[in-house]
């Protein structure tokens, strides 16, 4: 059996925007932008590493609404799964704590005006399918 591990990403909407993170690490990656998270540890369930990295990375706290279909891969043996997201009233406000250097909330005309991950695109475009109905 080949080792599959889960790295959970939040689309986290509010106000009719989407949440993008840019990254600071690793070189390969830092600059470009995705839906902040993390991998899933082991006994952990997706739901609960979702609202811990979002504690850690971002220090909001967070409650996952409702998985994204689909799966899509990332360097092996990492695959993304998304889950829409809202941050719990009176949390205050995201802030690049770790892993991040910038955050931007991009309204429905903006989502493709950072520079995503390419291995993002796929689940950015079904998480921009939200916005209408998300959260408010
Ligand atoms: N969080 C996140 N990681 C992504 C996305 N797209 C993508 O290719 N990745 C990659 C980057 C990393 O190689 C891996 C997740 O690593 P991470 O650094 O965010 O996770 P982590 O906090 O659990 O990592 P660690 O520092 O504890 O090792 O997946 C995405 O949209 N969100």
């Amino acid at each position: 059996m080949t080792e599959r591990i889960v790295v959970v990403g939040a689309a986290l909407l509010d106000g009719g925007r989407l949440l993008a993170a840019r990254r600071s690490a690793p070189p390969e990656l830092a600059g470009r932008w995705e839906l902040p998270g993390g991998k899933v540890e082991a006994g952990e369930t997706p739901e609960a590493a979702l609202v811990r990295e979002l504690r850690e990375e971002l220090g909001i706290e967070t409650e996952p609404v409702e998985r994204i279909p689909g799966e899509w891969p990332l360097k092996p043996p990492y695959v993304l799964q998304v889950w829409t997201a809202r941050i719990h009233s009176g949390s205050g406000d995201p802030k690049p704590l770790q892993d991040h250097d910038e955050l931007r909330w991009l309204a429905p005309g903006e989502i493709w005006d950072v520079p995503w991950l390419d291995q993002d695109v796929p689940a950015v475009r079904e998480a921009a399918t939200r916005l209408d109905t998300g959260p408010r």
